[in-house]
């Protein structure tokens, strides 16, 4: 069984190349915009098996963050269709979904309810959620006083407390401290115990090597190898020159 199939993906962003941004020089140019059509991925298609923690790999600008956006719904495909089979929760970007301005608690409550939990849910979850964290000395502290790293635990411990049958997690994991990175591989093999699935991006072929059992490997928006961990690593390591990837 599949936690996620994904469809034939495209997604395309306008670029401008019109610098001038005066009201005249829009007049001047009859309010045509002069743009470009940039495919950050075409035609992706792959499957992610359930229960599996699978990297997304490639050098940058390849399309791994876009993928990840698209997967997490923050993005929507330009063409194509994406498919989950369970809850899926994201935690992409340090300190997204957090209100800077609000302290810890109040944030928990917040990113808490846009992940689809209950206010009883998260009442329940609130000192697990803490305690994953480790920021609790400064839980009533508005988040803007946050380190990044503070950020990236409160988040994450948020989003692993959903208990989601999918997890979606940016690099964002790197800029924990090895503690807690230790914290989040013990977690990663829990999720996979219990048969949850993780979807992640990582530069760190060892993390990569350590944490998934499946990965795929994308270059300038194209997937090109998907399967067991090892062979993709060795496809992208040794095909990096031949496809003129950074
Ligand atoms: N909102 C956007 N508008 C225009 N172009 C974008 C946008 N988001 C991404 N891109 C472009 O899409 C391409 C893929 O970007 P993406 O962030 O997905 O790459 P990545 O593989 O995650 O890179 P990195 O390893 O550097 O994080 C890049 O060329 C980038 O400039």
């Amino acid at each position: 069984m599949n936690a996620v199939e994904i469809d034939q993906v495209s997604k395309s962003f306008r670029l401008y190349h019109e610098r001038n941004q005066t009201l005249k020089s829009a007049i001047m140019r009859r309010r045509r915009s002069v743009h470009e059509d940039f495919w950050a991925l075409k035609d992706v298609s792959f499957d992610v098996p359930e229960g599996s923690t699978f990297a997304l790999i490639g050098s940058n600008g390849s399309g791994k963050s876009t993928l990840l956006k698209c997967l997490a719904k923050i993005y929507w495909p330009t063409s194509g269709s994406i498919r989950y089979n369970g809850r899926m929760a994201a935690m992409l970007e340090v300190g997204s979904g957090f209100h800077h301005e609000l302290s810890g608690r109040e944030n928990i409550y917040l990113n808490g309810s846009i992940l689809g939990m209950s206010k009883k849910e998260i009442d329940r979850k609130y000192d697990q959620i803490v305690d994953f964290s480790g920021v609790e000395q400064f839980i009533d502290q508005p988040v803007k006083n946050y380190s990044s790293g503070m950020y990236v635990r409160l988040g994450f411990s948020i989003a692993i407390s959903v208990e989601p049958d999918i997890l979606v997690v940016d690099e964002v994991l790197a800029v924990g401290d090895a503690e807690f990175q230790e914290k989040c591989l013990q977690k990663f093999r829990d999720f996979r115990d219990e048969g949850r699935t993780v979807i992640l991006v990582s530069h760190s072929m060892e993390a990569v090597r350590d944490m998934c059992d499946h990965a795929a490997w994308l270059n300038k928006g194209h997937l090109m190898t998907v399967g067991d961990v090892d062979s993709t690593i060795e496809a992208y390591l040794g095909g990096k020159g031949a496809h003129g990837a950074a």
